[in-house]
């Protein structure tokens, strides 16, 4: 863990980024479950639902149309095209639950935390990197969700993100999930 800057007890939002596969969504969760505190934003999609995956509970799944509306009307803090799709953050329950001084968690890819971190400097912004690009591409095979040519765009635009890590408060290697998320306990000042 390496870590250049004041924890997020201080900023109240933070970001995970790290290339698909990582384990973003796996760490969240056992986080959410330790701290039920923390408020996880739900993006908006224009991805199709995997098996599994419930409308407001994983994604609010958009049409393209509604999705370019969403972005004109100014309801998305960011928004990016990731791997064929558009994900964006939506505005204004993020902001509502800053206002109530809730902890909020973003777990979004590199061009949604760039654009974070020039609205909201003060966010603490965390990569998630993987012990080797060999178990990550064991990973996101592992997890069966994505056809053949998802993954190969997946596996390309990890190449770019992983390059990018230096940008972050915090880099944490997700080899033991455990661990990372004692690590990741400890850089948003969460008490265990
Ligand atoms: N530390 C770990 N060791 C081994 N496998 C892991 C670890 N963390 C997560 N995994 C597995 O890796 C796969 C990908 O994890 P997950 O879906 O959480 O990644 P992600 O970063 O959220 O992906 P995406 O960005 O595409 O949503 C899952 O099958 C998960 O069980
Ligand atoms: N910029 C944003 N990226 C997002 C958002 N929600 C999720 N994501 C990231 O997209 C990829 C692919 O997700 P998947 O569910 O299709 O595997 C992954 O890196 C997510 O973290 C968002 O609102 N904005």
């Amino acid at each position: 863990m390496q870590s250049m800057a004041p924890s997020a007890a201080e900023g109240k939002l933070t970001v995970i980024t790290g290339p698909s596969g990582v384990g973003k969504g796996s760490l969240v969760k056992q986080l959410l479950e330790l701290h039920p505190e923390i408020w996880l934003s739900i993006s908006a999609t224009t991805r199709e639902a995997r098996q599994g995956e419930i409308e407001g509970d994983h994604y609010f799944f958009l049409n393209r149309d509604r999705f370019a509306e969403l972005v004109q009307a100014g309801g998305c803090l960011e928004w990016a095209e990731f791997a064929g799709n558009r994900y964006g953050t939506p505005r204004q329950p993020v902001e509502q639950q800053l206002s109530l001084g809730r902890p909020v968690l973003l777990e979004i890819e590199l061009e949604g935390a760039r654009q974070v971190r020039r609205s909201f400097p003060e966010a603490f912004q965390i990569f998630l990197a993987p012990p080797s690009f060999e178990e990550l591409e064991r990973r996101i095979r592992g997890r069966a969700t994505d056809p053949e040519e998802a993954i190969q765009r997946r596996l390309a635009r990890a190449r770019e993100e992983l390059m990018a890590q230096q940008e972050f408060d915090a880099v944490v290697i997700n080899d033991n999930l455990q661990v990372a998320v004692i690590e990741l306990e400890s850089l948003m000042g969460l008490s265990c």
